[in-house]
């Protein structure tokens, strides 16, 4: 398994007050990493710097060599004024042609959309276009700050299977930031819990007993993750092959 990102101790401090303390991670190939804990607890923030949008005050961030991350946001500003279509806006990336947008947008399952506003797209349609933008540049690394806000529910199952299948397609490695516990923990390798430190990180089932996660989430919170048994059914040979293919 390839270490894609590897967080040592690090702090954030803004105005003498301490929006993250201490925090050590690590990010693997082909692993699923979500980032649970409060408003305002320094999820977004974490986000931020491990985009390197943000600094940190302390600690230390190693990323792998010429580390490439998709980054699939809340959501984004369009401006009215300037409709765009799908396509033009797929195109925002210079190294994509039309063959390719296409391929990137099936695999999310939104070629129907390609000559759609994207003014006119429901919350869900503009996360799978989102993430067909994020995955036009082949991360190693997919990064997604709660990408079902606004999604029905119909909607985040397929945008977290779509997730799932990225990862085996890409052999990325996948933080994702969300309050989706009853559905996002069956596609969960490793769970962190934050407010403003790690609470308490594990598989999702480890996750669930925890006490310092029960006392921020409750019971209900607790029973919603550990519905999911987790199964360590990931293929670590596919790293081999997720080496393979970056060597390449
Ligand atoms: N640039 C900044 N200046 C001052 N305070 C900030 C700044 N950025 C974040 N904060 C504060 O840091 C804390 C954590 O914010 P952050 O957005 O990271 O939390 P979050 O866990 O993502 O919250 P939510 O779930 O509500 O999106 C908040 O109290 C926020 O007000």
């Amino acid at each position: 398994m390839t270490q894609l990102i590897l967080l040592d101790n690090v702090s954030v401090e803004i105005k003498h007050q301490k929006i993250l303390h201490n925090v050590s991670l690590s990010i693997n190939t082909n692993q699923i990493v979500t980032l649970l804990g409060p408003n305002g607890a320094g999820k977004s923030t974490l986000v931020k710097i491990i985009l390197g949008l943000m600094p940190y005050t302390s600690g230390k961030i190693t990323r792998l060599n010429n580390l490439t991350i998709g980054y699939v946001p809340q959501s984004i500003k369009l401006n009215p004024t300037l409709p765009i279509t799908v396509k033009r806006f797929m195109l925002l990336n210079k190294q994509l042609n039309n063959k390719n947008i296409l391929n990137i947008l099936s695999m999310v399952k939104a070629e129907y959309l390609i000559d759609k506003s994207m003014h006119l797209l429901s919350g869900g349609e503009l996360q799978r276009v989102l993430l067909a933008q994020a995955l036009a540049k082949r991360p190693q690394l997919l990064i997604l700050d709660e990408p079902t806000q606004g999604v029905d529910v119909n909607g985040q199952v397929l945008l977290y299977d779509l997730i799932s299948s990225a990862k085996k397609q890409f052999n990325c490695g996948i933080l994702m930031v969300s309050h989706d516990l009853h559905l996002v923990m069956a596609k969960t390798d490793e769970v962190i819990c934050l407010n403003h430190h790690i609470c308490c990180s594990g598989t999702p089932a480890s996750v669930s007993n925890d006490p310092e996660f029960i006392s921020l989430f409750g019971q209900q919170g607790a029973s919603q993750i550990a519905v999911y048994k987790h199964h360590h059914n990931h293929q670590h040979d596919l790293c081999k092959h997720a080496n393979e293919h970056q060597n390449n």
